[in-house]
């Protein structure tokens, strides 16, 4: 039924304010506000639909990404609309495009590393679209082994010219967004080498095509890499790949903030760190863990919704069937992706002002948190993605049969997120990233150099060594302290394990090789310690609204319990819990499970999704799922005739038995 709001009774259980949680899932009442009016906006402008993507040519869907992204540009101009909005509005737009290259990555790259005079002339022509960058890095041979690139960059003082050449076929650029078919310019990263010396791996602003007529430029062999997994989804972006051939650049063009290359050819690198070439992925890592919490909270907000609507079973004298959402089974599934979201956006948010406190303290020539900054948002990228990956395929099981149709929104969902764990570092390379930094950290306690940020706890190893956990009832599990030093300890006995098996290598490299697989677990623990921490920290602050913290509690509670569920085996082997304290985990678990699930549809209500948003008939804000699937399904294509194309040609010869013989 139209207009009717199949999910108000659900609605009407919720014992706290959805409007108060809406401030708090978005970060203050601004970006509440910000978020609220843009994604309205989006929905109701028509050039921004998007149900008919799926059923589109990749030609149709690569003009139809164009058109959007130049017509969003067009309205960040004309409204004047500020950096949040254009960023929003993007968002909502909701489809991958070359635009997030330009701005996520080309202007940060030239922010980070061009000099101000490359500042000035580069970003004025791009921060007007006059020139489209995109971030051309990975090469067909290497993609997670920066320093093993191949392409060149070789000085000529003849002319004061790089001549940029691939010098073989893995060298060839191979995966960069917007790169195949829009950009005319990318910050390219190639191994420098002056007068004979190779200097390692350096960026360059290249121009690749005419702004005249978008021809490549002579020397440029250029094009798309082809349809990437998924019907629509990230097919909308033009994944590229590019060779040069001795293609020259005046020497201008090298990103010269953090080294140069005189006019004589002498190069001069600066006494910064060398990993700042990096900060771009380290940038866009950390914008990563707030958009998986958006990705996942989408997929948690279709499956709650469409489990409080679903039913089967448990029917009784012919009364209606139990909601899914009600089973027991379906709550342990779906309440710690739930749990997850709100987990997710909150150490986003930490991240974010981590990130930032990193960026001031660079601009200072203050480098003693960088190794810190590179670890978690490389550790936190790998663990939210991975974790929001395959929440979304849970969610998809938890719609039953219809998750699988493509109008549930989730397949697409799925196809668009996916690249996440191997996009800005593949998720293993990164938490080996992570398992390195603890490694080190573990080799100077007892030097006098204390462990501070998010390894401090590593400073209190002697006790976290030695305590056994104080939980003797299930509602010790709700008590902060007892969860964080379960967390703590596991996370550093698993730390210390690795670290004492490395130092019977006589070889760390080799022993490292051979330990690669506890070393990314012991990474993983780490990392959910911070996530946990980060999610206590939040509800031990002020947090104002009816109701909202006890919903927030229990939710962080469910997520801390749910990873010692999950990870079993390590709490038990490292000794941070007992069989007994584990249990009793589990039974306070199913509690918190009770007191969420009258609240569930308000929780996910919080994330303030559009229909269009979302783009799911399963999640639909009034969840009059039935007659919207069957309108779903009466607009494929096949549908337009009753009798299919190709009946006269196979279905009829087959029936009548009538079709010529065959010849070998
Ligand atoms: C006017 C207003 C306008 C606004 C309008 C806006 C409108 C439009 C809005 C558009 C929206 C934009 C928003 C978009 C945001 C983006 C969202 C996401 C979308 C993403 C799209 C996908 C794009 C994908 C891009 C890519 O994939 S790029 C390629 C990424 N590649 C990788 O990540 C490679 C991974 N590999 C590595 O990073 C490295 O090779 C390595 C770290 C694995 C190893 O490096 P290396 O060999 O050098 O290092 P070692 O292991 O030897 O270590 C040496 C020491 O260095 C430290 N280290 C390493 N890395 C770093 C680092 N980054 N920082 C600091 N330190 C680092 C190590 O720890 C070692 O230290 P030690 O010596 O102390 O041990
Ligand atoms: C959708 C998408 C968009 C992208 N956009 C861009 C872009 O705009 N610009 C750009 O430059 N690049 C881009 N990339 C490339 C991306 O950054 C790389 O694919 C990524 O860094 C992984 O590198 P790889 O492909 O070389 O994987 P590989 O390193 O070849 O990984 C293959 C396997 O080997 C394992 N492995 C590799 N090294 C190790 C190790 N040391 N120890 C243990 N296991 C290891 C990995 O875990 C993985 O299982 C994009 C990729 C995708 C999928």
């Amino acid at each position: 039924m139209e207009g009717v709001d199949h999910l108000a009774d659900e609605r009407n259980k919720a014992e706290f304010n959805v409007d108060d949680m809406k401030i708090i899932w978005a970060g203050s009442r601004h970006a509440f506000d910000v978020s609220n009016r843009i994604s309205r906006f989006v929905a109701t402008d028509p050039v921004f639909e998007k149900s008919n993507r799926a059923l589109m040519t990749r030609k149709e869907l690569f003009k139809n990404t164009l058109k959007k992204s130049v017509y969003a540009w067009k309205i960040i101009k004309e409204l004047r609309l500020s950096d949040e909005e254009g960023i929003k509005l993007r968002i909502f737009m909701d489809q991958p495009g070359f635009l997030d290259l330009h701005w996520g990555m080309f202007v940060p790259a030239i922010k980070g590393q061009g000099t101000e005079e490359q500042q000035q002339k580069w970003l004025s022509l791009a921060n007007k679209m006059q020139i489209i960058g995109c971030y051309a890095q990975t090469e067909l041979g290497h993609g997670s082994n920066v320093q093993g690139l191949e392409t060149t960059a070789t000085f000529d003082p003849k002319t004061d010219q790089f001549i940029m050449h691939s010098p073989t076929q893995t060298s060839s650029k191979w995966w960069p967004g917007g790169l195949g078919k829009v950009s005319t310019h990318a910050v390219v990263y190639a191994r420098l080498i002056t007068n004979g010396k190779d200097h390692g791996v350096h960026g360059f602003i290249v121009q690749l095509r005419s702004l005249d007529d978008h021809s490549p430029l002579p020397g440029i062999t250029i094009g798309d890499i082809g349809m990437k997994f998924g019907n629509g989804a990230y097919n909308s972006m033009d994944n590229g790949f590019l060779m040069f051939n001795q293609f020259r650049i005046p020497r201008d063009q090298m990103l010269m903030r953090l080294s140069k290359v005189t006019r004589e050819g002498k190069y001069i690198a600066s006494d910064v760190p060398r990993q700042l070439v990096y900060g771009t992925m380290v940038s866009v890592r950390q914008t990563i863990v707030s958009k998986a919490s958006d990705a996942l909270a989408r997929a948690v907000c279709i499956a709650t919704r469409y489990s409080a609507v679903r039913r089967q079973f448990g029917s009784e004298n012919g009364g209606i069937e139990t909601q899914v959402i009600d089973y027991k089974t379906q709550q342990n599934r779906l309440f710690p992706l739930l749990a997850s979201a709100y987990a997710f956006r909150f150490v986003g948010e930490w991240l974010k002002w981590l990130y930032t406190d990193v960026t001031q303290r660079l601009e200072a020539s203050d480098f003693v948190t960088l190794p810190e900054a590179h670890a978690c948002t490389a550790g936190l990228k790998s663990m939210t993605t991975s974790a929001t990956s395959d929440g979304i395929e849970e969610c998809r099981k938890l719609c039953g049969g219809h998750g699988y149709l493509w109008c549930s929104g989730l397949p697409e969902l799925f196809a668009v997120y996916v690249p996440a764990c191997t996009y800005e570092g593949d998720n293993v390379v990164l938490q080996l990233q992570v398992a390195r930094f603890l490694m080190k950290t573990v080799s100077q306690l007892g030097s006098g150099k204390a462990p501070a940020g998010t390894t401090a706890y590593m400073g209190r190893a002697q006790h976290l060594l030695q305590c056994r956990s104080g939980v003797q009832k299930a509602e010790d599990w709700l008590n902060p302290s007892m969860v964080l030093e379960a967390f703590e300890s596991r996370a550093l006995r698993m730390a210390i394990t690795c670290a004492k098996n490395l130092s019977k290598f006589e070889n760390q490299e080799q022993g490292f090789s051979e330990l690669l697989a506890d070393l990314v677990e012991a990474a993983i623990a780490h990392c959910q310690l911070i996530v946990v921490s980060k999610f206590i920290a939040k509800i031990e602050g002020e947090i104002e609204g009816k109701g909202v913290k006890k919903q927030l509690k229990n939710l962080c509670y469910i997520y801390a319990l749910h990873l010692l569920h999950k990870h079993l085996g390590d709490f038990l082997s490292t000794n941070s819990v007992t069989p007994e304290q584990a249990s009793l985990a589990s039974h306070q678990l199913r509690s918190l499970y009770s007191q969420v699930r009258p609240n569930a549809v308000a929780l996910v209500d919080a994330f303030d999704y559009t229909d269009h948003y979302l783009g799911s008939v399963l999640g639909r804000y009034d969840g009059n799922v039935y007659p919207k699937l069957f309108e779903e399904a009466l607009k494929d294509p096949l549908n337009d005739s009753v009798v299919p194309d190709g009946y006269h040609e196979y279905i009829r010869p087959l029936i009548k038995q009538n079709f010529p013989s065959a010849k070998l």
